[in-house]
């Protein structure tokens, strides 16, 4: 597969990285053979964020997406393998079940080492080569850069997590990923709708907030993820005739001028002193 078949990247020269690694839904014909089903593997999706966040390269973002689904391969996990939360459910860089335990797989058919590492050299090494190059492009000129990672997910995951999930959930890596600063301009342009937020929940960071956020060498990160029922219907049964719904323009308005709003946070932070 030709890496523009799957790999976008659309540049701009504002000082804000927008990374989208979870909206893809390509599973090459080979893999996808040996999977359950074409629906399973598509289930935890970050459904719709291209379109949700289509505004961004209008604020002079650039951004990075990945079009492979994260059932190939997770770039928002450690590449070595190490899991993002040791002793709780979570999925792995070449996960083997969704976010409810469900088999992706048909017995034996899980990948082995040599396939995880294939898998890796094709899809995860150019998705960061091309993410640490933007990064270092901006870095250079501006000194200072926000990297967002964008995600989202359903409210209700209980393997995952208890309850309902806020609207918004900013992980900084317990702080670890960006400025004070940052973390409380974003919280404040979340807040001022009057919606739910946590900061550092149930989602801290994946990977990539914590492997690029190093605020000392000008790389601020930052992951937002939202509960997707912010701009979709969220079924109370997940069945390939419920899910995934429908991206709703108007529904999703209200999310998306919040959203800009934080973009622009994010930029104002960026820009400042
Ligand atoms: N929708 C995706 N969620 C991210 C969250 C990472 C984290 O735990 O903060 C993921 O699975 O990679």
């Amino acid at each position: 597969m030709n890496q523009t078949d799957w790999l976008h990247v659309t540049r701009r020269e504002a000082p804000l990285v927008v990374s989208i690694p979870h909206a893809g839904t390509i599973i090459p014909a080979d893999i996808e053979a040996r999977l359950v089903s074409r629906w399973l593997a598509r289930k935890d999706a970050d459904w719709w964020l291209e379109q949700l966040y289509a505004f961004a390269d209008g604020l002079g973002a650039t951004v990075v997406r990945t079009g492979v689904s994260r059932t190939v391969i997770d770039v928002n996990r450690d590449p070595s393998g190490v899991s993002l939360y040791p002793g709780q459910a979570t999925t792995g860089l070449c996960p083997v079940d969704t976010f409810d335990g469900e088999p992706l797989y048909r017995p034996s058919q899980d990948p082995d080492a040599a396939e995880i590492a294939a898998r890796r050299a094709s899809f995860f090494d150019p998705y960061h080569a091309s993410l640490q190059a933007e990064l270092d492009r901006l870095v250079a000129r501006h000194g200072k850069v926000v990297l967002y990672d964008a995600h989202s997910i359903r409210s209700r995951a209980p393997r995952l997590f208890d309850g309902e999930l806020p609207q918004f959930n900013i992980g900084t890596n317990s702080g670890a990923a960006c400025d004070p600063g940052l973390t409380r301009a974003v919280e404040a342009a979340c807040d001022a709708t009057g919606l739910s937020r946590v900061t550092n929940g149930r989602f801290k960071g994946g990977w990539i907030t914590r492997h690029y956020g190093q605020p000392e060498r000008g790389v601020h990160a930052v992951q937002m993820e939202l509960a997707c029922h912010g701009y979709i219907d969220e079924p109370a049964e997940l069945t390939p005739d419920t899910w995934p719904t429908p991206f709703q323009v108007t529904r999703a308005a209200p999310l998306r001028t919040a959203l800009a709003d934080v973009l622009k946070a994010c930029l104002a932070f960026a820009n400042s002193a």
